[in-house]
């Protein structure tokens, strides 16, 4: 299975998932000076209500909270998507340590994580159908940099005490993911792909120019519910039989 291991890394991911030497793959290195400004683009409109929020999941690669979407609840609009798309989970990527974890840099700087919030697009029935099309989802970026402890970003912490293994689930309700945004939501947006696999090339990228604070302790706490997974993966590097050569 894939993974962020030395056998299993992005760099075999080719092997299973042809598609990462693809045309629109994601993450990339957003170069400030080279965008340009579009005018026709309208300001991003997200939407989201805090009842539709159902659990929080470790996935074994990171852990992500799951909204409810079956109705158009929590939603965003406009921005560079010319449809209504629905919230369906947001999930973060971080490193093994602050100064890197980022998956998008921005001129060539990495941030110590960075959190997605994942929509697909209400015209096709549903998010396994829209991930396989072109236009089919749009995932905002945020960056977390190392600043003020996050109260917002400790409500998910303090859940992580019942998500320690790998596919392991707990119910979380009334949050609000709004509370993890920047006050200012200007952005960066290219065609890309899922950062990990499948690498599916149906993301709308939508990255915001802003960061969001959180406190270093609270970067490396959220490591913590997919970290034995981590720690299970390097031993288990150890303990494979080529590994002794
Ligand atoms: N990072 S991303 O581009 O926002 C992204 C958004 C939605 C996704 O579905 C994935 N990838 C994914 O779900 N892979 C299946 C196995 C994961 C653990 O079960 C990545
Ligand atoms: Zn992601």
């Amino acid at each position: 299975a894939w993974g962020y291991g030395a056998h299993t890394g992005p760099d075999k991911w080719a092997d299973s998932f042809p598609i990462a030497n693809g045309p629109r793959q994601s993450p990339i290195n957003i170069v400030p000076g080279d965008a340009s400004y579009d005018p026709a683009l309208k300001p991003l409109v997200l939407k989201y209500d805090p009842s539709t929020c159902l659990e929080i999941l470790n996935n074994g690669h990171s852990f992500q909270v799951t909204f409810l979407d079956d109705i158009d609840s929590s939603t965003l609009k406009d921005g560079p998507v010319l449809f209504n798309h629905r919230l369906k989970q947001f999930h973060f990527h971080w490193g093994s340590s602050d100064d890197h974890g980022s998956e998008h840099t921005v001129a060539g700087t990495k941030y110590p994580a960075e959190l997605h919030l994942v929509h697909w697009n209400t015209k096709y029935a549903n998010f396994g159908e829209a991930a396989s099309q072109p236009d089919g989802l749009a995932v905002v970026g945020v960056f977390l940099k190392i600043g003020e402890e996050n109260p917002n970003l400790q409500k998910l912490i303090d859940e992580f005490d019942s998500i320690k293994t790998k596919d392991s689930q707990c119910s979380f309700a009334d949050f609000n993911p709004e509370m993890l945004l920047p006050g200012c939501l200007d952005y960066w947006t290219y065609e890309g792909s899922l950062t990990t696999p499948p690498l599916l090339e149906s993301v709308t990228w939508i990255v915001c120019k802003e960061p969001i604070s959180v406190s270093s302790e609270q970067v490396f706490l959220i490591k913590e519910p997919v970290l034995p997974r981590l720690c299970e993966q390097s031993f288990s590097f150890l303990l494979r039989p080529e590994s002794r050569a």
